[in-house]
């Protein structure tokens, strides 16, 4: 299990985040919910070690995580574009895709399709589930996504839902991104960050309570 505890994050002075608990089960979909500027994108960084909080405990099956993009142990999708920009994609894919899923994640037709082209040469959309798809299919134990439908049609969302739904089996995932429809449909549990501290959220009315739905 992935075990995020007691992070303090300020910036500048300004407190970020005071109150964060978070389990994640392999078999399990987090849904991270929040407000602009709540500190989702800085939870993530943290978990996967390359934002250095005030104070955190990260954990993996008990043992502390100091940087859990080490050893392969965790996958992170970040909110920008992340491939390089001049390599081209059947270079880049071999590195990210796990040997064992790599039949399954070279049949997509859209790796099948742009494996010659370099990462600049794709639409936003198409570069986007791209740079998921090769997350998804890493060797990692669990999988961070930092808005992974933002940038794409509604029926590649439910493509890449479907690919999550494959693969969650074997994985912890935490997911993040402002098409709550999408977070809601695709999470076992949804947390929401309100005034810097995680909350369970157990029905709909709580995302309005706290502030994150209007209500209408
Ligand atoms: N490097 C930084 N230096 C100073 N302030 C920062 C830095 N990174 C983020 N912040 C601030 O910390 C807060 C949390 O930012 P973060 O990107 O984690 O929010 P978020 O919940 O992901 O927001 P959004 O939903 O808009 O993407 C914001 O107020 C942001 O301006």
């Amino acid at each position: 299990m992935l075990k995020v505890d007691s992070v303090q994050l300020d910036f500048g002075g300004r407190k970020i985040l005071q109150s964060v608990y978070i389990d994640c089960k392999a078999g399990e979909v987090i849904g991270l919910l929040g407000r602009n500027g709540c500190g989702k994108s800085s939870l993530l960084k943290i978990i996967f070690g390359t934002l250095t909080p005030n104070y955190k405990y990260v954990s993996i099956d008990d043992e502390f995580i100091a940087k859990g993009y080490l050893d392969n142990k965790i996958a992170y999708l970040p909110q920008h574009n992340y491939l390089p920009q001049n390599m081209v994609i059947n270079q880049l894919a071999p590195m990210l895709v796990d040997p064992l899923a790599w039949d399954e994640f070279s049949s997509y037709p859209l790796y099948q399709e742009h494996q010659h082209k370099k990462p600049r040469d794709l639409s936003g959309g198409e570069l986007r589930k791209l740079e998921t798809l090769m997350i998804l299919y890493s060797k990692a134990n669990y999988i961070l996504l930092d808005e992974p439908f933002t940038h794409v049609s509604p029926i590649q969302a439910e493509d890449i839902k479907a690919i999550i739904r494959k693969r969650s089996p074997y994985k912890g995932f935490i997911i993040t991104d402002h098409q709550y429809q999408n977070i809601l449909e695709i999470s076992d549990k949804i947390i929401l960050i309100n005034n810097g501290a995680t909350r369970l959220i157990e029905n709909r009315e709580e995302l309005v309570t706290y502030g994150y739905l209007s209500g209408n």
